[in-house]
């Protein structure tokens, strides 16, 4: 039973996947401190989250069965992905769900500061009914500056044009004809700033976003701008947006997020005439909560059931018709990296993985990541699709991955090499339509063997009585071969020998084995 931890007032009709699922059982816990957390994480898989909860390396380190933190959500800024990785724990989000939500929250921060909706209403509430103070400014053939194009800015983008705006957009990887399809005109942050009568960013918050909007923007924007944050707090330089204010330069600003949440008493946000502002709630509207619960709860469940999934963090994302296309491969690859790993001593230095026929053209950094999970698995703790390549890295084990469109035998091939210091193995497997995973190729000598069960990979010298040998000392001491096949490049030369046996070789029979002259090496291989 795989148990889940949900925090942070997530929706309930959302996560109701998880309350339907036979092989889970949901606990559900609001406001606990780190120390909390900690106290109790060991006894979770799954831990799922909204921003408020920090996940930081020591929970992490506590959950010693934590396998998946799942964010409801978009920003993973209160997640210590660095961490996640180390330990192998997959982090996902919920990148779409909430897209619509914040976008409106945006348009109606715009609406408000145009039309000082949030000022007028507390007068009119307190008994004043002033109609001189509060003449606002239309939207309708103003510049907005969208700062930050993709799924939120996008949005807010499509719905300005519909609003008589001008809009122009500033995204590093925003492409000409995508900007053309939307309508938008692109532009630098200080070139927007100069034009735009509203500002509004949509980006994460990185060591470039921070204070993307600080004293010299402010300096060169034009009079009377109007700015809104609905993305992170720290986009945009709280202090300096303060002195633009009171300079005149800026009109009004709308802030649903902030560098410290919340913020402090005394934030010169919260007595600030013509500063709105909300507490986080770009995303709190009933269908966003709905949509991210689900996003998260599905793949949660993909993640506890070894089952593909696509929204994680802290892994690079793999397009859907590229998964398709690998999936097939993925045990394969798992078993060609376990097999080898276990036929070398020492420490490994180099893996080259050379994929071909069908394979090549393809990105198929995540089949590497399995062969990679593979080699390791056997000689370290912990290691998984998330942390075996940077598990690799710290080792410093260089990865060649090399494609190869050659003609060759099979339709597919991926062939493993693994290098140490003193000597250089290769194991090459593929998908045979109706046969499923075969191991074809054992150093230079060809093979075919489902890689399953117990095997015994030995290398021997190629003589007359040898297989008698053998097979006479397994025989006698109760261990069956199923099969058993031979591969030499010359008569009388370097030979291995692969059997399948019906159960694993005792210890002792395998020390028996190495006492044979003519063998020069028997490793029992299993998986
Ligand atoms: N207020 C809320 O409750 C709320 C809700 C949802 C999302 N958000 C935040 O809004 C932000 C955007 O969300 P999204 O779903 O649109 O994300 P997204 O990933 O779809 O878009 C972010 C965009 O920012 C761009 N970008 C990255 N670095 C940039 C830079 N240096 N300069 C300009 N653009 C840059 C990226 O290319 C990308 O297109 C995120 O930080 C998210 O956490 C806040
Ligand atoms: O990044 C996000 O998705 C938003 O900031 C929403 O955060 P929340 O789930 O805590 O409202």
């Amino acid at each position: 039973m795989f148990k889940v931890l949900v925090m942070d007032g997530i929706s309930d009709m959302g996560i109701q996947l998880l309350y339907d699922a036979p092989d889970v059982e949901v606990e559900k816990k609001n406001g606990l401190s780190e120390d909390e957390l900690v106290a109790i994480i060991a006894d979770y898989d799954a831990l799922l989250v909204r921003s408020a909860t920090k996940v930081t390396d020591r929970v992490m380190a506590a959950g010693s069965r934590l396998k998946v933190v799942g964010r409801a959500g978009v920003g993973v800024d209160n997640i210590d992905l660095a961490a996640a990785t180390n330990r192998g724990i997959v982090v996902i989000n919920a990148p779409d769900g909430n897209t619509i939500a914040t976008c409106e929250l945006t348009f109606a921060m715009m609406m408000s500061l145009a039309r000082t909706i949030p000022q007028a209403y507390k007068k009119t509430i307190g008994g004043e009914w002033d109609r001189k103070t509060f003449v606002g400014v239309e939207l309708r053939n103003k510049v907005l500056g969208v700062l930050g194009m993709g799924r939120i800015g996008s949005e807010v983008a499509r719905r300005a044009k519909a609003f008589g705006m001008e809009v122009r957009g500033y995204d590093p990887f925003l492409t000409e004809d995508r900007a053309e399809k939307l309508g938008v005109k692109l532009g630098t942050v200080d070139e927007i700033c100069r034009v735009a009568d509203f500002i509004t960013v949509h980006t994460p918050l990185t060591s470039e976003t921070r204070h993307m909007i600080s004293g010299p923007q402010f300096e060169i924007m034009k009079k009377g701008a109007r700015i809104i944050n609905c993305a992170r707090g720290g986009i945009i330089d709280e202090m300096a947006l303060v002195e633009a204010i009171d300079q005149g330069i800026v009109a009004g600003a709308a802030f649903d997020v902030f560098e410290q949440e919340p913020p402090r008493a005394d934030h010169p946000f919260l007595n600030n005439p013509k500063i709105i502002v909300t507490p986080h709630l770009g995303a709190s509207t009933v269908e966003a909560q709905e949509n991210v619960a689900i996003d998260v709860s599905e793949e949660v469940l993909h993640i506890l059931r070894d089952e593909p999934f696509k929204n994680a963090v802290n892994m690079p994302q793999v397009p859907a018709n590229v998964l398709n296309t690998l999936q097939p491969y993925f045990g394969l690859g798992l078993k060609l990296g376990a097999l080898l790993g276990q036929t070398i001593d020492g420490a490994v230095s180099e893996i080259v993985v050379s994929y071909s026929g069908e394979l090549t053209g393809v990105d198929t950094a995540p089949l590497t990541r399995h062969i990679v999970k593979g080699v390791l698995e056997k000689q370290l703790e912990g290691v998984n699709i998330v942390n075996a390549m940077h598990l690799a890295k710290s080792r410093e084990i260089n990865i060649v991955v090399q494609q190869s469109t050659a003609a060759k035998t099979f339709t597919n091939l991926v062939s493993v090499t693994l290098k140490t210091k003193n000597e250089e193995r290769l194991m090459a497997g593929t998908l045979l339509s109706g046969y499923g995973e075969r191991i074809v190729q054992i150093d230079q000598y060809p093979v075919d063997i489902a890689p399953a069960g117990n095997l015994l990979l030995i290398s021997h010298t190629d003589k007359p009585g040898i297989i008698g040998k053998v097979g006479t000392l397994l025989g006698t001491n109760d261990v069956n071969i199923a099969t058993m096949q031979v591969g030499r490049k010359v008569i009388g030369g370097q030979a291995i020998m692969i059997l399948t046996t019906d159960k694993q070789t005792p210890t002792d029979v395998i020390a028996q084995l190495e006492q044979l002259p003519e063998l020069t090496k028997v490793r029992e291989l299993t998986l």
